[in-house]
């Protein structure tokens, strides 16, 4: 999917919401259990109750990778159906891959052919030789941590480094790299208020921000901060939103908490 038509999907739908597929078998209604697949089951009930009010899912790759073969064919059937039932919608991969050269490109393989997601999360840690191969698929988005949501950004990404602060090298020197127009950029919703800074310095990039519902992060400084004249922002929320309820209801109640998530977002973008 082209940043274009992301632009064009979330004025139509008025959202700019992406609802996080970070399944956890201890935290599904038990009735799931019994099915073949519990972990695609779920995620089904949730896409099928949420997908007219948002414009993305990521499924954090974690929660797949840690019940071995069966979980990464539930993310595979999870990818399939949503390219096949809503090709609109904006996928990620939230993977946080990023290796040298030749091992990148295996990753890039692995994300944007096999499984065909639109986007991946990237680390910039091992640098240009390990973003580039990313980069270098057509319609594909490599969104790089910048600044995450977490309390261990502090460790690294705030720190002066040649006089700038680490994270605003990512954000700089990342622009020169080859295809830099396929890159998208996480920043934590916990850490609004540096996005003016990173506005000045990528003011058109659009913006992976998690962090909102249960790291407790605000939409409306966001927004504020972060959105630029094509919106420029993907809002996602998981725990919030997909174990709103534990019970039958799950799908439902999902639904209810993406909708009030959705409503602030329309009045953020007539604003
Ligand atoms: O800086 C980051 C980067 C990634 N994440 C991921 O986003 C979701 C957030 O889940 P919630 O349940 O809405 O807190 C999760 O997959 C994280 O690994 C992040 O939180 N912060």
């Amino acid at each position: 999917m082209t940043t274009n038509q992301l632009v064009q999907q979330i004025k139509k739908k008025k959202s700019f919401l992406c609802i996080g597929l970070d399944v956890d078998l201890n935290k599904i209604p038990p009735y799931l259990l019994k099915e073949d697949d519990p972990i695609f089951a779920f995620n089904k009930a949730i896409i099928d109750a949420t997908h007219h009010l948002c414009v993305a899912y990521k499924p954090n790759t974690a929660f797949y990778e840690a019940y071995g073969l069966k979980g990464w064919k539930a993310l595979e059937k999870t990818i399939n159906y949503l390219n096949e039932k809503h090709p609109e919608i904006f996928t990620i991969a939230d993977a946080k891959r990023g290796d040298i050269g030749n091992t990148s490109t295996m990753y890039a393989k692995a994300f944007f052919e096999d499984l065909a997601f639109d986007s991946v999360t990237v680390a910039p840690y091992m640098g240009k030789d390990s973003v580039e191969p990313f980069l270098a698929f057509e319609n594909k988005h490599t969104i790089l941590l910048a600044l995450t949501s977490n309390q261990g950004a502090f460790d690294f990404q705030t720190k002066t480094v040649d006089g700038k602060e680490l994270y605003k090298q990512v954000l700089e020197i990342s622009k020169s790299w080859e295809n830099s127009k396929n890159l998208m950029y996480v920043v934590g919703a916990t850490k609004a208020e540096f996005l003016a800074d990173i506005r000045q310095i990528i003011p058109d990039s659009f913006l992976l921000v998690p962090g909102v519902g249960a790291q407790g992060g605000n939409l409306q400084d966001v927004c504020k901060y972060g959105m630029n004249d094509q919106i420029g922002l993907l809002v996602n929320s998981s725990r919030g939103i997909i174990y709103a309820s534990q019970e039958d209801d799950f799908a439902e109640a999902a639904a209810m908490k993406a909708k009030v998530l959705q409503q602030q977002m329309e009045v953020e973008l007539t604003n």
